[in-house]
């Protein structure tokens, strides 16, 4: 990396410090609406758990029309790919939320939620107890939280809300340091993100370094990020995951179904 290149990446604000500056302004100009009663949840944990035979991993499969790391996607139709993600073995499906980064909205999540019967993730840079809870009456079965963005005190608070409205939290944490964070503050689900939320670089290795030492201490373990091929699902499945989170290599393909359906080795009838 030149000087230039080191200095200008540190100038630069992180991806991740300029989202959750604006998250942070938001949830100020944030007006409690009616609340209305959870809808009855599906068991987040339990999907994934329960790893189809003959799969290396379940898979929470994501929809999001855009991201700061890959640009736009050819897919605008969410619910379509959803369903079509349901139909090729999804485990879970993961729907992005934010607007100006994702190109998604809460409107995404009510509508996919209506559209399959597995458990829906509300993927988001969430920054209070009350968008968890909000989050549940909008349907979702669970919700990511991103440990190395948010304070302890916040993390136990939010981990305390999603429990009281029966809501799943993933943790997701991208150095080992912020995964034990995570486990300190009560997390049972931790998603080792392969990304690097600050610069946008991604390494696959990163989930496989820090999984083992956490496996004993985690109910429910996922690799997130940059995963591609069922060699990387493999990989993952070693080192300890019970579930992978992948979005743009499926959202890359013009059928992210059938890419589905290939990474979990089921590329039509075996011979
Ligand atoms: O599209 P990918 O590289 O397959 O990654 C999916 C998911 O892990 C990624 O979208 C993600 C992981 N953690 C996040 C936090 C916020 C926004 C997005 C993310």
């Amino acid at each position: 990396m030149s000087w230039w290149n080191r200095f200008s990446s540190q100038a630069a604000p992180g991806t991740l410090d300029r989202i959750m500056k604006r998250k942070r302004a938001e949830i100020e100009a944030f007006t409690p609406t009616a609340t209305s009663p959870n809808p009855a949840p599906r068991d987040f944990v339990g999907a994934l758990l329960q790893r189809p035979s003959g799969r290396p991993v379940s898979v929470i499969a994501e929809v999001k029309r855009k991201s700061p790391s890959g640009g736009a996607f050819p897919h605008t139709d969410v619910v379509a790919v959803a369903r079509a993600y349901e139909a090729a073995g999804a485990s879970a499906i993961s729907v992005l939320t934010d607007g100006p980064d994702f190109g998604g909205a809460m409107g995404d999540l009510v509508a996919v939620r209506a559209a399959v019967s597995v458990p829906v993730l509300r993927k988001d840079f969430l920054v209070s107890a009350y968008e968890v809870e909000r989050s549940g009456q909008f349907g979702a079965d669970a919700v990511l939280l991103i440990a190395d963005a948010l304070e302890d005190s916040e993390l136990r608070e939010m981990l305390d809300a999603a429990r009281e409205s029966r809501v799943a939290a993933l943790v997701e944490a991208h150095t080992e340091a912020h995964a034990e964070r995570a486990l300190a503050a009560g997390a049972e689900l931790v998603g080792i993100n392969n990304r690097d939320l600050a610069t946008l670089k991604t390494d696959v290795g990163t989930a496989l370094r820090v999984m083992p030492g956490l496996r004993s201490r985690a109910r429910v373990l996922v690799a997130e990020s940059g995963l591609k091929s069922v060699t990387d699902l493999i990989a993952a499945r070693e080192a300890g995951a019970d579930a992978v989170l992948v979005g743009e290599s499926l959202l890359r393909d013009a059928e992210p179904g059938r890419a589905l359906a290939r990474l979990l080795g089921e590329d039509g009838p075996q011979p």
